[in-house]
């Protein structure tokens, strides 16, 4: 197999970490540039000390990357400073975009949301959002992929087939998720000291998250209309892991055994999305590590509701598992390549 050369722009953060841990047993992409900020110029080892054993190009800012000798990018930046970056490379690398900045199509919205213009909206229009079990053909084909947040990931996997089905009220939607600190990336920040977040959780960006339009426009798709969704992140005192737990009211005549055999059933063959037996209960530490997402399905005591519980390490299925598991097939490979890794559990 002939080796993809492949950059990790922001390789010192938490997600450029992760997916060098994949790539580093992968047998067909070989990392040729890293690149970093402030840390531009530091070796991998130094920055990252569980990468000693590993051979790895030091860490250099992204204008002394040589594009050229590149065939696949896997960005991640923070939002905002992306869109500047990806307009630059040349058309022959394939991209996937870890940040929000091409997520969202109308660049209204993402204006109103992310408090500046877009400065790249021809190249928006040409980008394929990565929920990969739900957009593989147009995955296949994409040159630039925007991978999905990672609430929006754990929130849209469960709902997305149901919505399609008309098996669930496109109205009335309840999602109320949490976070490992790891969610909110490397950079210094008062917020997510150690002070701050250990010992306690609290609920934040309530009725105004950024990832509630992200989350609506994959619904509304689905639906075939506007759907609005109730949207409250947690911070939890963990290092990884996401859990949400989503409230829905099921369609005339459908119950919570039903919803649950059919998202089995849409997922059967599916290698990293399982659905749980009745009573099984997902949790972050049964997915810890690894790029699966863990689906329970509940009868609500409430008549006409039922509950949808979703688990992703958020650094993986939410981020740099999706990722690649999206540039595998960018690439024509095994959409499993590099990624069938158990999770780590207890
Ligand atoms: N963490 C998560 O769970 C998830 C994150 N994402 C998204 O993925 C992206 C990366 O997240 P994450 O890894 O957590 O972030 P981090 O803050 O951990 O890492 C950011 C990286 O980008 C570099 N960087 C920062 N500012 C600039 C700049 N102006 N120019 C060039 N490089 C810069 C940093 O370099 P240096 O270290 O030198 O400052 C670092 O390598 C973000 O857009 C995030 O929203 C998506 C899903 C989940
Ligand atoms: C815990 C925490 O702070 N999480 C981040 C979301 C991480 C992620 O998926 O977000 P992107 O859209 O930035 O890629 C947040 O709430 O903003």
């Amino acid at each position: 197999m002939d080796e993809i050369k492949t950059a990790i722009l922001g390789a010192s953060g938490y997600t450029g970490a992760e997916l060098l841990r994949f790539l580093a047993g992968h047998p067909a992409f070989r990392v040729t540039a890293l690149t970093a900020d402030r840390k531009a110029g530091q070796a991998m080892a130094h920055v990252f000390p569980h990468f000693a054993a590993l051979t790895l190009p030091d860490l250099v800012s992204i204008d002394q990357v040589d594009f050229s000798g590149i065939d696949a990018v896997f960005c991640c930046l923070p939002h905002g400073t992306t869109q500047d970056v990806i307009s630059t490379l040349p058309a022959s690398v394939k991209v996937c975009d870890l940040s929000a900045d091409f997520r969202l199509r109308d660049v209204e919205t993402y204006a109103r949301w992310y408090g500046h213009p877009h400065q790249a909206p021809e190249l928006q229009k040409t980008a394929v959002y990565g929920l990969t079990e739900l957009a593989r053909p147009e995955i296949r084909k994409a040159r630039l992929v925007a991978n999905p947040g990672c609430y929006p990931t754990s929130a849209q996997l469960p709902l997305i087939p149901l919505l399609r089905a008309g098996l669930i009220k496109a109205d009335d939607i309840i999602i109320d998720a949490m976070s490992g600190v790891s969610g909110a990336g490397r950079a210094a920040k008062e917020a997510n000291l150690y002070t701050e977040v250990a010992e306690g959780i609290h609920p934040y960006g309530i009725a105004g998250h950024r990832h509630a339009p992200e989350i609506e426009q994959g619904l509304s798709d689905a639906a075939g209309r506007t759907v609005d969704v109730s949207f409250t992140p947690h911070l939890m005192p963990m290092n990884r892991g996401m859990l949400s737990t989503i409230h829905v009211r099921p369609a005339a005549g459908v119950d919570a055994a039903a919803l649950r055999s059919a998202l089995s059933e849409i997922y059967r063959d599916e290698p990293f999305v399982r659905v749980l037996p009745d009573g099984g209960v997902p949790a972050t530490r049964n997915v810890r590590g690894s790029n699966l997402c863990l689906i329970g399905v509940f009868a609500d005591r409430v008549p006409g509701r039922a509950i949808l519980v979703s688990a992703i390490d958020n650094l993986v299925k939410g981020a740099s598992g999706q990722a690649l598991q999206n540039m595998n097939l960018m690439f024509g490979l095994p959409e499993t390549m590099g990624l069938d890794l158990q999770p780590l559990f207890p």
